[in-house]
């Protein structure tokens, strides 16, 4: 009572200094079971461990839950550890096995979080709820999770993510220019080596391509190619299946480090031109919503994500301000007709390369006549098949279609390279009598 209301108040803080030093870690445990029932945040813990941190451990627990939409969950083995960072707080995660208060025969497990004492508010204000809505996030993926097919068969999966990646595709198999193929392998070694560049530049590490070009000319080849070269994970996301801006957020959020997030077909998944012209926006002269969204998007993402899916949220996940994940990411869009795209979408920065991939050209023609013919420069038809390549249009998809259909063998090759040829002859006749007919495929 004898001393200044400020020098009480320096000697509590030094007093609380003090005891930070002497003890600077707290532990919060989390047991699995709360009585008899089990906790739900023990629960959620497990889930985003074994999603964000447990995967490159030594050790991990397999689980399955008979009947459960979760078939098999990646958990951290009883007494190990494993670490995890948030807002760059330093935070370690260890299970352990103990005997249980309540149900005194059975051994019960609780997972320990230790960390700095001075981060106590942020880890139980904000650290905590961000496992809950990870963990929910992670449920409803799984959920969700559909094999992704080629064929495109099942078209309700909104995507695929982290089981076995088994395309066959790769980069030296797809019939491209030689040249292209050498600088997508050159700036993708260059994307993924650069971490450090991005971390001084102020970027995130992500890197956006459109593919566009007729259908059957390699784009979603290329993206398997790409994969396998990077051996990067694919998440392949249906815009159209995606109800809200908030669904796509947590979509993104999902998605993990040393993965391609691929959107097909982007200008059928939302009528994004349209709705941008539709919506003009009357302010000054030369304002449209588009500047609105753009000039929204330099700043924080603050409008309501509860919205159904629009530009500004695709925009915004292009550009990956929803993202609260680290790591490597590539995202690829394909599309047949760029045209229709709107340019926010292409502005540089946003996709930061746009590929053509175009109908078969003699370099890419001799690609597949050694893949599916073992034929090379050598055979008698190849000087006319380079010929009629620059004349008529034909995808790679079709030629490989021709060159299925015969037999693997000498006299096999011989047939399919003759109906190539023959194919070309008659798409060029075709185009003589009706030149405004550019063969089977119109439109690019
Ligand atoms: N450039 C290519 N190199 C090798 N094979 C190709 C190429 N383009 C197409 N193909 C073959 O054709 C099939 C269809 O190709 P793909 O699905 O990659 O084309 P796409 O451009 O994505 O078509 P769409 O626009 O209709 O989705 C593939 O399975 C592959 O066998």
């Amino acid at each position: 009572d004898f001393f200044p209301e400020e020098l009480r108040r320096c000697l509590r803080s030094l007093f609380r200094r003090l005891l930070t030093r002497l003890d600077p870690e707290t532990t919060i445990i989390i047991h699995e079971y709360d009585g008899s029932t089990v906790d739900e945040l023990h629960n959620a813990a497990e889930v985003y461990l074994g999603h964000h941190c447990v995967a490159d451990a030594a050790t991990v627990r397999l689980f399955m839950d008979r009947g459960s939409s979760r078939p098999i969950a990646l958990l951290l083995p009883d007494c190990h550890t494993t670490n995890d960072t948030f807002r760059g707080i330093p935070l370690r995660w260890s299970s352990d096995i103990g005997r249980s208060s309540t149900k005194a025969s059975k051994k019960q497990r609780h997972l320990k979080l230790s960390f700095p004492r001075q981060h106590r508010h942020v880890v139980s204000s904000f650290y905590m709820p961000h496992i809950l809505k990870e963990a929910e996030s992670i449920c409803l993926m799984t959920r969700e999770r559909r094999l992704y097919t080629n064929t495109h068969a099942n078209d309700d999966y909104r995507f695929w993510c982290p089981a076995p990646f088994a395309h066959p595709s790769n980069l030296d198999t797809l019939a491209i220019d030689p040249t292209l193929r050498d600088d997508i392998r050159a700036d993708l070694l260059r994307f993924v080596g650069r971490q450090d560049y991005y971390a001084r530049v102020g970027r995130r590490w992500k890197r956006s391509y459109l593919l566009y070009g007729p259908p059957g000319t390699g784009k979603t080849s290329l993206v398997a190619a790409i994969a396998n070269f990077l051996e990067f994970d694919v998440f392949h996301i249906d815009l159209t299946a995606v109800d809200s801006n908030l669904e796509l957020h947590r979509l993104l959020d999902s998605t993990t480090p040393g993965s391609v997030i691929v959107v097909e077909d982007i200008d059928c998944s939302l009528d994004l031109g349209d709705r941008m012209e539709e919506t003009e926006y009357d302010g000054a002269e030369g304002t449209t919503i588009l500047s609105c969204v753009l000039d929204f998007m330099d700043g924080l993402w603050t409008s309501s994500e509860e919205e159904a899916i629009s530009l500004s949220g695709v925009l915004n996940f292009v550009d990956g301000l929803w993202s609260s994940s680290v790591g490597e990411r590539l995202m690829i869009f394909t599309t047949n007709h760029p045209e229709r795209l709107d340019p926010a979408l292409l502005r540089p920065g946003r996709m930061d390369r746009q590929i053509h991939l175009s109908y078969c050209q003699p370099a890419a023609f001799r690609v597949l006549a050694r893949n599916y013919l073992e034929v090379g420069e050598e055979h008698e038809l190849m000087a006319e098949v380079d010929a009629l390549l620059k004349e008529v249009n034909m995808t790679p998809a079709e030629i490989a279609e021709i060159f299925m259909g015969c037999d693997g063998d000498g006299t096999g090759a011989d047939a399919a390279m003759q109906k190539v040829v023959d194919e070309l002859r008659r798409r060029r006749l075709k185009e003589a009598v009706s030149p405004d007919d550019d063969g089977q495929l119109s439109g690019e």
